[in-house]
């Protein structure tokens, strides 16, 4: 095995990738081996390249597939849906089912969104290589492995080879310290974050998330905070495995069992980075500045403080900047200047691979318990299991007295491809990762924001400061366990 960087202090990052580095090239390209292949429908490419090649897939036992993007949430009856939505998920099937994969099909218990199921099953782990044709791969970083999306030139490379070729990335270190006031939550970290750095603030780099307000995080916000690493312009996110870490994988599924589990356990401490290990740039937020933010515009970037305005072009002195603010004004309907808690939502969507986990349900009804929404709204959970959980807990009650409604798990309207759609000029509550121009249907628009703020504006029909509704209220995050 050769090393690309064999000596001197590392970070997480060149000690995970050093690690799977078969090969590597004059130029700096490094053919690297892949731990975890995970596939969804938008997998067809890739399969139909392998076909007209007549090859083989190198690792099916390290090739995983799920049903997410188009799956239905109303139903889980293929018969009773659009039948090229149907098409798509029967090509997953067909396709995985040719090569002997593990799918998590519709029916599957624990059948949810990819970025969900992973770490779930415990096929996350500290110190892997994890990729999928899919943008917000870097979910899985949160375990302290290097995770990323891949085109489908590059998944049909990783089906045939088990192995994919990189350039190693420049190495950034964000660092969150403090702590964080109630109710402010990971989502509001990442939109800060990406708020100061901006949407392209990242751009070839490896986030590296660090700091006591990241160390506080629990799983499920680890996952949400790296989750939006893409949506910095960042080719992945990490954040170094610790004990809360190694105590959410102990006896998941796929996770090593016994000894093996300490033994994995004491490798894994070891790739946290050396101290002296140095990063290309380094960005430090004071955790106590962070307050809950919305996104205003038609970027993640576009976000501010939900006690804030919305921006004023004529104000500005970078042209650039006041020539897409005035776009992005335009486009969702808001005047420059207007506070953004009179921005009045027409629908509430609580979900996706950013924001579906039980701590997110529990926050979105802590607020909403007791409550009726004035705004129709779907809560889709992220997996089966979480579903599950959620329902032992009660919550699904607590959504649906509300006046939600309570639906399978899928991407759903974080992207729409299954159908739920925010209709044209509608104004919608997200918990999702991507307010771009038509993101959540032709002509919708999306405001960005936390499950507990979601449910907020669920409540009061407008974007809302959450915090006076959730006064006093048990919020039950996991990482208080
Ligand atoms: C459809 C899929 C490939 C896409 C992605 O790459 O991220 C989607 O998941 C998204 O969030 O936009
Ligand atoms: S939930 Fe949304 S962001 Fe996540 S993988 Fe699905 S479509 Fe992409």
């Amino acid at each position: 095995m050769v090393h690309s960087a064999a000596s001197g202090p590392r970070t997480l990052f060149d000690k995970v990738f050093d690690q799977h580095v078969v090969t590597a090239r004059e130029d700096g390209q490094c053919l690297l081996f892949i731990d975890r292949h995970l596939l969804h429908e938008g997998s067809f490419h890739a399969f139909d390249k392998l076909k007209a090649r007549g090859a083989r897939i190198a690792r099916p036992d390290l090739t995983f597939g799920i049903e997410d993007h188009y799956v239905p949430t109303r139903t889980r009856d293929l018969g009773a849906i659009d039948p090229a939505i149907a098409k798509m998920i029967r090509q997953l099937r067909d396709n995985t089912a040719a090569h002997g994969l593990r799918l998590f099909d519709l029916n599957d218990p624990a059948q949810g969104i990819v970025h969900v199921v992973g770490p779930e099953q415990g096929l996350t782990l500290p110190g892997l290589t994890i990729v999928c044709g899919d943008s917000h791969t870097a979910t899985h970083g949160a375990f302290g492995a290097i995770a990323f999306g891949i085109g489908a030139s590059e998944v049909a490379h990783v089906l045939m080879t088990q192995t994919l070729w990189q350039k190693k990335p420049k190495r950034m270190r964000i660092r969150v310290e403090g702590q964080l006031a109630l109710g402010v939550f990971a989502k509001d970290m990442a939109l800060s974050i990406i708020a100061a750095i901006g949407a392209d603030g990242a751009a070839g780099h490896a986030i590296e998330y660090a700091g006591s307000a990241v160390r506080a995080l629990s799983m499920e916000g680890r996952l949400t905070l790296c989750n939006l690493s893409i949506e910095a312009g960042g080719r992945c996110g990490m954040i170094a495995p610790d004990e809360t870490t190694f105590a959410y994988i102990k006896d998941r599924p796929y996770a090593p069992v016994g000894d093996e589990f300490q033994r994995s356990v004491d490798n894994w401490m070891a790739l946290a980075g050396d101290p002296d290990a140095v990063f290309d740039r380094e960005v430090v937020l004071d955790a106590a500045e962070i307050a809950p933010i919305v996104t205003w515009g038609i970027s993640p970037e576009d976000a501010a403080p939900i006690t804030a305005n919305a921006p004023d072009p004529d104000r500005m002195s970078d042209p650039a900047r006041a020539a897409h603010v005035r776009e992005a004004l335009d486009y969702m309907g808001i005047r420059a200047g207007q506070p953004l808690t009179e921005i009045a939502v027409d629908r509430v969507f609580i979900g996706s691979c950013t924001n579906s986990r039980i701590e997110d349900l529990r926050a979105a009804a802590a607020v909403l318990a007791g409550r009726k929404a004035r705004v129709p709204g779907l809560v889709s959970p992220g997996s089966a299991l979480v579903k599950r959980q959620a329902e032992e807990e009660g919550l699904h009650r607590i959504f649906m007295e509300a006046g939600l409604e309570w639906v399978d798990a899928g991407c759903s309207m974080c992207v729409g491809m299954n159908g739920d759609l925010v209709p044209p000029a509608e104004r919608c509550a997200s918990t999702t990762n991507r307010n771009f121009r038509g993101r959540q249907g032709p002509g919708s628009r999306t405001h960005l924001m936390s499950p507990a703020m979601a449910a907020a504006a669920a409540v009061t029909g407008h974007l809302t400061d959450m915090r006076p509704l959730l006064a006093g209220r048990e919020i039950g995050l996991t990482g208080d366990r």
